[in-house]
């Protein structure tokens, strides 16, 4: 597919879609080429192809609900900071891989763009390379589709739906994330709720394991909790200061919620990412980690994560 001036549908009057080049940076190292959605309602989204990165979801409203740090690399050889990293084969440092596995800073290909009615669609692919079989031995093939849905009115949702294929011989073995970073006004007034009665692994005590007794989760502190089987149902992230709700977020087939938080101290220590903005940001990941995923020869497997206001 041509980059230069790709556009499907009429970006003024109605659902589009369209390849856009970031020019601000002319450097070899710089990531550039990013996809613009835009429902009939004007819900927009942005991904860039490195890395499937979702950078941006604004609703119909103008409303922002991702978190992209002001000192984000953009950088072929990083991560972006915010939005939704994709955490595969690996999520964080839970096994002998590179942070966060692979496929993060890697750039993806476009598969396909699609329109149906008022919303659009994007699927990326990413195959196994040279590159990744050097950290990673296995032969695959994954999908990443992002497309804006259907919701109440104006709050349109953000679907995005991960699918792996084992394309080797030999099975493997994985773990991932859909490292979700969302945009709040203040996280000391913040609170999740739809996590009560789980168990949770919590990184910042030795990952000793507890029972989450609160109906509402509040932050105090650096935050690093994996929640085992952790969404059953809608997990909601709540506005305390005004009593709204503000983003409700759905899981399929993904088993583990991650919540992360470097608070004052830790955020400091995070090269692109200014301090101050642990205040703005909440990490809620759809994640698989406790029961790490097999697939043998030809096997797939598919995990759903749709994100709205509410
Ligand atoms: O700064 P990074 O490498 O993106 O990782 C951020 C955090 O990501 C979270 O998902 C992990 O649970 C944390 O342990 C980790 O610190």
């Amino acid at each position: 597919m041509s980059f230069e001036k790709y556009e499907k549908g009429d970006a003024q009057s109605g659902p589009s879609i369209r390849i856009n080049q970031r020019d601000s940076n002319s450097e070899p190292d710089a990531v550039s080429t990013f996809v613009t959605l835009k429902s009939a309602l004007g819900s927009t989204v942005t991904v860039y192809l490195h890395g499937a990165h979702v950078t941006s979801f604004k609703d119909a409203d103008g409303q922002e609900l991702f978190f992209l740090s002001e000192k984000s690399y953009f950088k072929k050889s990083e991560s972006i900071r915010g939005g939704i990293p994709i955490c595969w084969p690996q999520f964080a440092d839970e096994g002998p891989l590179p942070m966060h596995g692979i496929c993060h800073s890697t750039e993806w290909t476009i598969k396909e763009t699609s329109i149906s009615g008022n919303h659009p669609r994007i699927v990326f692919t990413l195959d196994d390379s040279q590159e990744t079989r050097n950290i990673w031995p296995h032969s695959f093939h994954l999908q990443y589709t992002v497309e804006i849905v259907e919701g109440e009115g104006n709050k349109e949702r953000l679907r995005l739906s991960l699918d792996v294929e084992n394309k080797g011989d030999a099975d493997f073995s994985w773990t991932a994330a859909l490292h979700t970073y969302y945009h709040v006004n203040s996280l000391r007034q913040t609170s999740v709720s739809g996590l009560k009665g789980k168990t949770f692994i919590d990184k910042t005590k030795k990952k000793e394991k507890f029972e989450e007794k609160n109906d509402h989760v509040t932050f105090q502190s650096e935050t690093d909790k994996i929640f085992v089987c952790g969404a059953s149902d809608d997990v909601i992230i709540s506005d305390a200061s005004d009593d709204q709700i503000r983003y409700k977020l759905h899981f399929e087939g993904w088993r583990d919620v991650v919540m992360w938080n470097p608070w004052v101290e830790k955020a400091k220590e995070i090269p692109d990412f200014v301090p101050s903005e642990y205040d703005k940001m909440l990490c809620l990941e759809a994640t698989q980690l406790t029961e790490p995923v097999k697939l043998s020869k030809g096997n797939k497997w598919s995990g759903l994560y749709t994100i709205g206001r509410a």
